[in-house]
């Protein structure tokens, strides 16, 4: 579905990512693992065109996506939700909502506002209030539920649970876990190895912008080892 083949990337002179292959297979939660600095967020951003890859190609069911602008991007189908959340602090609930939703055409059965709302109902309490006024779990919610209203068949996550309450963090590992269940396609990037890979079917391992090892999710759960020498849990 999504194939990243040879990939480099960085910010302007620093190289990153240096010659990163990786593929997301539809219907399945791909897990990018690795420690700090290894280059999961900077991949997320080549994915998303955020930045360019200087060499290498990314494909999304087959149809070459490098060079394309982010927004192009988003309409193929690919939604991402940064760690920075980026909601509209200055808009409400709804009007971030809306403001995704209207530009990006709902098909039959597909997310509308009202459904985001009955899968996160804790939005609807606060559909009023200012994106200023949320919580980091709420802004967490708005930002996974303004995704989901772009009708996305790929949805990015970077960092979900980063700053949450264990409580959130249970919640949003819930509602990840019911849209994966209905077959959404999904690519996390997660510091919280339980949670990721509890999640996931498929991990790559990421260390200095290359994949070190790819396998399923209970592979590595089962693997001390592997977990103690590249994430250092
Ligand atoms: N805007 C930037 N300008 C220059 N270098 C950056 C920038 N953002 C990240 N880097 C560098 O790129 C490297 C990879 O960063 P990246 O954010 O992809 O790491 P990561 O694997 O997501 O880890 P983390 O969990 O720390 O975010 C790091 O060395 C980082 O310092």
């Amino acid at each position: 579905m999504l194939d990243l083949t040879d990939v480099s990337s960085g910010y302007g002179e620093t190289q990153v990512l240096h010659g990163l292959s990786l593929r997301a297979e539809p219907g399945r939660v791909l897990a990018i693992l690795g420690r700090n600095g290894a280059g999961k967020s900077t991949t997320l951003k080549t994915i998303m065109g955020l930045l360019p890859a200087k060499a290498g190609q990314i494909s999304f069911d087959g149809r070459k996506i490098s060079g394309m602008t982010p927004f192009d991007i988003a309409k193929l189908g690919i939604a991402y939700v940064p760690e920075t959340r980026d909601i509209f602090r200055s808009l409400s609930v709804r009007e971030n909502l809306d403001l995704a939703a209207r530009r990006f055409p709902c098909p039959n059965g597909g997310w509308t506002v009202d459904r985001v709302i009955e899968l996160f109902p804790r939005l609807g309490e606060r559909l009023q209030n200012g994106g200023d006024q949320l919580s980091g779990g709420e802004a967490q919610m708005l930002a996974i539920a303004r995704g989901l209203v772009m009708n996305p068949r790929m949805l990015i996550l970077d960092e979900p649970t980063e700053g949450l309450a264990p409580i959130i963090v249970k919640l949003i590992h819930d509602k990840l876990a019911d849209l994966k269940h209905q077959g959404l396609s999904m690519i996390l990037v997660e510091q919280n190895f339980g949670f990721a890979t509890s999640l996931a079917d498929d991990v790559v391992l990421v260390s200095r912008g290359q994949v070190v090892w790819q396998g399923s999710a209970a592979a590595i759960r089962a693997d001390t080892e592997l977990q103690h020498r590249w994430l250092g849990v």
